[in-house]
């Protein structure tokens, strides 16, 4: 049996957590606060995050990080993208050798604007090989509630990739693999922003012509960014381009869809993130990624928006007209 540490128990890492157990994993999951170990080892549940799901009775939690590290082949990393770095220059000397450590998060560092597995290897000091990220259409609570699903595990080491893999597949959740790191990881971050948009729309009242012009569009500005960074077109085809494209915009349990949905009604950003009380990725990615946007000329008219209207220097109404460059010119699709 492989023993396994999820990092974070919020609603992504105690639902992956879940997973792992349910695919066969000897897990512990890390919460910070001590009460919240206890509720979700002794009442199986966690009842902040996920609501009415019961965890499975092969999963125990602890606030003691470095009992929860001790001795794992694979540690899985749940956090908000912004304290990842904080988080791990704490425990870096409890990293086992040789273990593979897996992110689940899909955000850019502000100030240095690296993926969150650039951040692993930094501060880690540890080979890219031991290092996967995963992503996907996956929305926590569909998957906590056993909903059929899939997601993509990608590392530059097809075996680190596949030994996830095993691991994160389960008879509700299976596990792709792929070695294209940065589009895996840019698709989840990317999809974040167009989710905004879609919710800033919805919010406002426009229709679905709108909200399928943005996605689609949308995709086309994910794909050039992260093309110019390296990655390949068709994973941004995949289930951790499109797939999660689709997932994040349609869905009202999607916190990006929600943050803009609440700016489409007329709330400023800063009402909105008083009232997140989970983690909105993108509404700290929309910087960092314009800058690499702009780094590579690379032009992103829906996520420059995106930006303008958390600024307040754009009206919501005024978002889905803009679907290109101004220009007077007809652009090619
Ligand atoms: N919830 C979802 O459906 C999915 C989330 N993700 C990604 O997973 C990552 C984590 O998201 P969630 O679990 O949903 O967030 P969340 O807000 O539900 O939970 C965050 C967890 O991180 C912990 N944490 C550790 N250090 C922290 C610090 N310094 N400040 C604040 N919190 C700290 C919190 O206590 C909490 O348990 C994000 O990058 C998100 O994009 C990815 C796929 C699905
Ligand atoms: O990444 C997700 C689904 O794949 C979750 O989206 P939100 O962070 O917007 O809830």
């Amino acid at each position: 049996m492989t023993r396994v540490a999820v990092l974070g128990a919020g609603s992504w890492g105690t639902t992956f957590a879940k997973v792992l157990a349910d695919g066969g994993a000897d897990v512990t999951l890390w919460a910070r606060r001590q009460e919240l170990a206890e509720q979700i080892t002794r009442s199986r549940r966690n009842s902040d995050y996920l609501p009415g799901i019961t965890l499975p009775a092969n999963l125990s939690a602890d606030s003691d990080v470095a009992a929860v590290l001790d001795g794992v082949e694979q540690v899985f990393v749940s956090v908000p993208s912004q304290t990842l770095r904080e988080n791990l220059a704490a425990i870096r000397h409890l990293i086992p050798d040789d273990s593979r450590v897996v992110s689940l998060m899909k955000g850019v560092e502000k100030g240095t604007r690296f993926r969150m597995s650039e951040v692993i290897e930094q501060e880690l000091h540890i080979d890219p090989a031991r290092v996967a990220v995963v992503s996907g259409p996956n929305l926590a609570m569909e998957i906590a509630k056993e909903q059929p699903t899939a997601s993509v595990v990608s590392s530059t080491d097809p075996d680190t990739a596949a030994a996830v893999a095993v691991v994160a597949t389960n008879p509700y959740l299976r596990s792709f693999v792929n070695n294209d790191v940065i589009g895996t990881e840019f698709g989840g971050v990317l999809k974040n922003l167009i989710a905004v948009a879609i919710g800033i729309v919805d919010g406002v009242g426009y229709g679905e012509n709108t909200k399928a012009s943005i996605i689609t569009r949308g995709l086309v500005e994910m794909t050039d960014f992260a093309v110019a960074y390296g990655a390949r077109p068709e994973t941004l085809s995949g289930l951790a381009g499109l797939g999660d494209l689709i997932a994040t915009c349609e869905s009202s349990l999607s916190r990006n869809n929600t943050a803009g949905r609440l700016l489409g009604q007329g709330y400023s950003f800063s009402a909105v993130v008083r009232q997140m009380n989970q983690t909105a990725e993108g509404l700290a990615s929309v910087a960092p990624v314009l800058e690499l946007a702009a780094a590579k000329g690379v032009d992103m008219p829906i996520v420059s928006q995106v930006a303008e209207v958390l600024a307040g220097t754009l009206a919501p109404r005024d978002i889905a007209p803009h679907l290109t460059t101004d220009t007077d010119e007809p652009q090619g699709e």
